[in-house]
């Protein structure tokens, strides 16, 4: 499925790489009087997404992946679809590639993941920010973590670094990005420029 006349963006990554920052600099960056950016996140907000957030030590495996999916759709269709289709630029921390590593993780064969999420939208492009995940731990760890996924975090660039050829085979136009030692603000310029050079805007 293809996106509506605005621009689907996704950050992704490990905690504590810095994504949600990053969202909302890139929120303030990318709007103008003109152009409205919405800044979003999965698990979202909704009650299915709430259900999942809250509950990774309840659910597992498949049922899990499910709920996660079903946010997904919820999401898609009441907010992200609109506001695409309103013409609004959206910018969405975690989405499918979050799947593609903790479903998996979790015993969801990886073309089970893709086939769950097949009527989901294609991101014009998608972000993945790594980092040291030993900096990246340590910074999700003083945040406070709450997920049964936060409990392990070990390998976590390696495995972004590992989804860039599926999600291309799979058609998601996909940066790999190390954010080294700069700042939120220095990441979000980056992706900023990478963006208003790859899409028209
Ligand atoms: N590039 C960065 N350098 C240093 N600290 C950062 C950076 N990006 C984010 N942070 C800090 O790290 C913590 C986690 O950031 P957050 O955006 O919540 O990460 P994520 O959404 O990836 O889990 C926050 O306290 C945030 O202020
Ligand atoms: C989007 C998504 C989230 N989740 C779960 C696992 C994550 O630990 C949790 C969301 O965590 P989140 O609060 O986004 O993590 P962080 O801010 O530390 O990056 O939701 C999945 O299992 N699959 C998914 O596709």
């Amino acid at each position: 499925m293809t996106t509506g006349c605005g621009r689907f963006i996704v950050i992704d990554g490990p905690s504590g790489v810095g994504k949600s920052t990053v969202v909302n600099l890139l929120g303030k960056l990318l709007a103008s009087p003109d152009h409205e950016v919405v800044a979003t996140a999965e698990p979202s907000t909704g009650p299915v997404g709430e259900l999942a957030r809250a509950g990774t030590h309840a659910y597992h495996g498949l049922a899990l992946a499910c709920l996660v999916t079903a946010d997904r759709y919820h999401h898609l269709a009441t907010q992200i679809r609109p506001a695409l289709a309103a013409g609004r630029t959206v910018v969405c921390d975690r989405y499918l590639p979050t799947s593609l590593i903790l479903q998996y993780r979790d015993g969801v064969p990886t073309e089970l993941i893709w086939q769950l999420n097949a009527d989901a939208n294609k991101p014009d492009l998608t972000f993945l920010l790594v980092g040291d995940d030993t900096l990246c731990r340590q910074r999700a760890t003083q945040r406070g973590t709450y997920s049964r996924f936060h409990e392990e975090l070990i390998g976590e660039a390696d495995a972004y670094r590992r989804l860039v050829p599926g999600l291309r085979d799979h058609g998601y136009r996909s940066h790999l990005h190390n954010i080294g030692l700069a700042s939120a603000a220095e990441v979000a310029g980056v992706l900023r420029d990478i963006i208003v050079r790859e899409l028209t805007w």
